[in-house]
């Protein structure tokens, strides 16, 4: 496809930043990438390499590291905000004391925002005054960055108040390995993404305890009836869950050791306590705020969220984790499609 080379500014140089930061060069654009730690981003710049994030890859080289903000936005329209949920307001801040220009910013995180439960793009909007912000887009998806930086085909969905600019987005990152799907539904592309980590502990924690696949595939189906749910309650469609951010990505964490929700849900389950969980990793695990959020979305909502509610007493309460799985087994019995026969009247 003939395509325009755009300057795009890529902050956050950690796994999903780097792996993107690959694919807009391998497109041809001017990609600059920024990171705070200014020895990583000598690494990138003299190596070509990211070996905390992305062991054994060598990126483009025409993929720059920046570690000052002020010259990676200079002149930047695109701005592709790759830092972990509760590190966005902060880069935001510090953006906007480095440029006057607007930008197009798109989010690729996954997470809500514990107490003020808002969604990311609705954080930026609540950062960025209108006239220093085009829009808003975001990309979301079933897409390890370790599998993205192999060139492994990856499908994943952009959306946006502006459908304009969502499609601009799509041809920014589309390639023969990289396919980017448009959505219109922002709300249930946004909340499909950030839920699906909690789910994904949930299954790591059902393996850590030596549960089967049985368990596993309750978890995913029964936990995207619960993200659904509140979902449609906050103005998504319904549709949205069952696409590439629905379904697809509960699918790819759920059962993927690239998963570091998996894998922290699967060290809690085999005995370890959340601090250590954390320290271990080294990073981000965006599931564990977003239960926390959830949680209190759904008491708001009034929505039930049996997986949620039981992962946030284990999480913050000191649940032992079998006694959360056995508790969500023994609940009162009820009807596969709750939500259905409400509508269809109460018919069971
Ligand atoms: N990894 C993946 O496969 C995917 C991740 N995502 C989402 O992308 C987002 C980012 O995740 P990911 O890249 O994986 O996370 P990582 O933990 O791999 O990297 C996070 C990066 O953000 C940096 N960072 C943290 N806090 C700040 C801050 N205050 N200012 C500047 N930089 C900061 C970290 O720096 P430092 O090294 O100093 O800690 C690190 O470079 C998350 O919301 C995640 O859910 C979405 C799809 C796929
Ligand atoms: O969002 C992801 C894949 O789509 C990455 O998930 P983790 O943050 O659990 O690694």
């Amino acid at each position: 496809m003939d395509r325009k080379r755009e300057k795009v500014a890529v902050l956050g140089a950690g796994s999903w930043g780097t792996a993107l930061a690959m694919v807009l060069a391998d497109n041809g654009h001017e990609v600059r990438l920024w990171g705070h730690n200014s020895a990583q981003i000598e690494e990138i710049n003299q190596n070509h390499t990211n070996k905390k994030y992305l062991p054994g890859i060598t990126l483009p080289s025409s993929v720059m590291g920046y570690s000052s903000l002020h010259a990676a936005l200079d002149g930047m329209k695109m701005v592709i905000m790759a830092v972990p949920t509760k590190a966005i307001r902060e880069v935001i801040r510090k953006m906007m004391e480095s440029t006057s220009e607007s930008v197009i910013i798109v989010h690729v995180s996954k997470g809500i925002e514990p107490d003020s439960l808002l969604r990311i793009s609705e954080m930026i909007e609540e950062e960025m005054p209108e006239k220093l912000l085009e829009s808003v887009v975001v990309l979301s998806g079933p897409s390890h960055a370790e599998e993205v930086s192999l060139r492994h085909p990856t499908t994943v969905t952009v959306s946006s108040k502006k459908m304009d600019e969502a499609e601009k987005v799509q041809d920014l990152f589309i390639n023969n390995h990289f396919r980017v799907y448009t959505n219109p539904d922002l709300i249930g592309v946004e909340i499909g993404g950030a839920l699906k980590n909690i789910i994904a502990l949930a299954a790591g924690i059902s393996d850590g305890l030596g549960y089967g696949d049985n368990a596993k595939a309750a978890l995913i189906t029964r936990g995207l009836a619960e993200i659904a749910r509140l979902g449609v309650k906050m103005g998504a469609s319904p549709l949205t869950f069952s696409g590439l951010t629905g379904i697809g990505d509960l699918i790819v964490t759920c059962t993927s050791i690239h998963s570091r929700n998996w894998r922290a849900g699967n060290m809690l389950g085999k005995g370890q306590n959340l601090d250590e969980v954390l320290e271990n990793m080294g990073m981000v695990v965006e599931g564990v705020r977003t239960t926390k959020a959830a949680y209190q979305l759904a008491q708001k909502f009034e929505v039930k969220m049996p997986i949620t509610n039981a992962l946030y007493h284990v999480l913050f309460n000191n649940v032992n984790p079998k006694d959360a799985v056995d508790g969500l087994m023994s609940r009162e019995k009820t009807h596969e499609m709750e939500d259905l026969t409400d509508i269809l009247g109460g018919r069971k």
